[in-house]
């Protein structure tokens, strides 16, 4: 089970308890047993869950509860905050500062994605404006160091290792006072992998901290761990001070469940999680945007930064001010379709209310895929005063024939291009933000702007209803 399947049982139980007429003992011990058992089966374990039952059993005090009391609303709550508290230990992170030299040590299982983490890591940082290095300490696995060279090299930061070297203190050391002196702001640490039954690398791991002194110590874990996860996460907090997480390979098709375990083993905070093999597939964590996009509640903060990712910076005034004139052209369309051609859709659904990434089915991404292609192969023939257009009653039948023939497609679906063309017109016209911020929770209507910024968001996006419809997702 992935950690989508596990949002959609959780949502699914609890809709269960909203069908019922009373919410009583029974129908809420019952919407209990289906969300522990679903936790269960993602390999959260056992005492995690066991306590969080116990917490919402606390908060929701049915009997205490006073008539007009929104019981379900309680409810809900109750359990969206039992588990941000699972995946957020509400410990500060140490977060590097470009003003002072910091040391961030790595360490976690075998394979756990430890050096491609570290390079992810690096890679980020120096987006932001650090001067990272990387530190390969891991003197065990053959091939160590040419695997984190070669990533280094790619993503043009400095690194440091050794092909004869074999104290990996050592060349932490050396790695380290190296790079202060060349001014790098961020020295990223690299370790060996380990388990919990090998004590001499555990040994080995606690003198490469006690002698780097590092300022942050992160754990990497593989998302597909299962319940192993807290004993694991428990033997390394044991051995140095873990001060973070990052659960990697997020993109496959582990239960997931495990990453709620080894924060609760740690109590420290997931800060990011790895997405993929490639160096830009690395996202910051955060606990409540995560559980809202799980429940199918939405993550539109979120959106809107993977917004102003998507649509290149140059682009958005004026595309904003285009649509805020109601100016929502075939051109416009052409531009969005050719930002999102890149944009991982699936992501995009779980972050909008009322959609769980899981209502994507499998083949749907590349099915959306091809079907923006394909207009955007109908568009390629079209003339300049078409494409800026937004009076779809310029293209008589000849024209569409003409465009049909040019691009090498049947006039149906050029028509069926132009109906979709008509429909996400009338969703970005004025005024569609009003509907959407009844609907939305406040905290999250004041995270994207209030209604102004719903509005603007709005223009951009579309509604969610329209835009599963048009790219091929399910909608309910
Ligand atoms: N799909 C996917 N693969 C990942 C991710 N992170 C790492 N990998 C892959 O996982 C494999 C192991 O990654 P490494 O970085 O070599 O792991 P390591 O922990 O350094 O390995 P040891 O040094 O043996 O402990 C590689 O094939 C990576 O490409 C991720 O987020 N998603």
């Amino acid at each position: 089970m992935v950690l989508a399947e596990l949002g959609g049982r959780i949502t699914c139980a609890i809709r269960k308890m909203n069908n019922v007429t009373i919410i009583d003992e029974k129908s809420l011990n019952e919407c209990l047993n289906e969300i522990t058992r679903a936790l269960l089966q993602s390999d959260v374990s056992f005492p995690l869950v066991k306590n969080m039952q116990t917490n919402i059993k606390n908060i929701v005090n049915l009997q205490d509860l006073a008539v007009g009391h929104n019981k379900r609303k309680i409810i809900e709550q109750a359990i969206f905050s039992e588990l941000c508290k699972m995946l957020d230990p509400g410990k500060p992170v140490f977060n590097p500062k470009k003003t002072k030299p910091s040391v961030v040590m790595f360490v976690g299982l075998q394979g756990s994605g430890k050096t491609t983490t570290c390079t992810k890591y690096a890679y980020h940082h120096q987006k932001k404006g650090f001067k990272p290095a990387l530190v390969c300490a891991d003197t065990f696995r053959a091939g160590a160091f040419d695997q984190l060279k070669q990533n280094a090299t790619k993503a043009k930061i400095p690194f440091y290792g050794s092909y004869t070297e074999s104290d990996p203190v050592k060349i932490a050391v050396e790695g380290v006072d190296r790079f202060k002196k060349e001014n790098c702001d961020l020295i990223i640490v690299d370790t060996s992998g380990r388990h919990k039954q090998e004590a001499s690398l555990f040994e080995e791991m606690r003198q490469v901290a006690e002698a780097t002194k590092p300022d942050l110590v992160i754990f990497v874990m593989d998302s597909s761990i299962g319940q192993a996860a807290f004993d694991q996460a428990q033997a390394f907090k044991q051995s140095v001070s873990v001060g973070a997480v990052i659960i990697t390979k997020m993109d496959g098709h582990a239960k997931g469940g495990g990453a709620l375990s080894a924060v609760a083993a740690t109590k420290s905070p997931i800060i990011f999680i790895g997405t993929g093999e490639h160096m830009d597939e690395f996202e910051v964590f955060e606990a409540k945007p995560f559980v809202s996009r799980l429940l199918g509640m939405g993550d539109l903060s979120g959106l809107v930064d993977k917004l102003q990712a998507v649509v290149p910076k140059e682009q958005q005034t004026t595309l904003v001010e285009n649509l805020s004139q109601g100016n929502f052209t075939l051109r416009i369309m052409y531009d969005q379709f050719q930002s999102l051609m890149n944009f991982p859709l699936k992501e995009l659904y779980s972050m909008l209310p009322g959609i769980s990434a899981e209502l994507m089915p499998k083949g749907h991404e590349e099915e959306s895929r091809a079907k923006m292609k394909r207009y955007m192969t109908i568009m390629d023939s079209m003339t300049n005063e078409e494409l800026d257009s937004s009076n779809p009653k310029v293209f008589s039948e000849t024209r569409m024939m003409r465009i049909a023939r040019g691009s090498g497609r049947i006039v149906s679906e050029v028509m069926e291009m132009l109906n979709e063309y008509k429909k996400l017109a009338t969703t970005f016209g004025k005024g569609k933000g009003q509907n959407m911020s009844k609907i939305l929770p406040p905290q999250l209507l004041k995270q994207i702007g209030g209604t102004g910024g719903l509005q603007s968001f709005m223009k951009q996006l579309g509604s969610s209803k329209d835009l599963m419809g048009m790219f091929g997702g399910r909608n309910n």
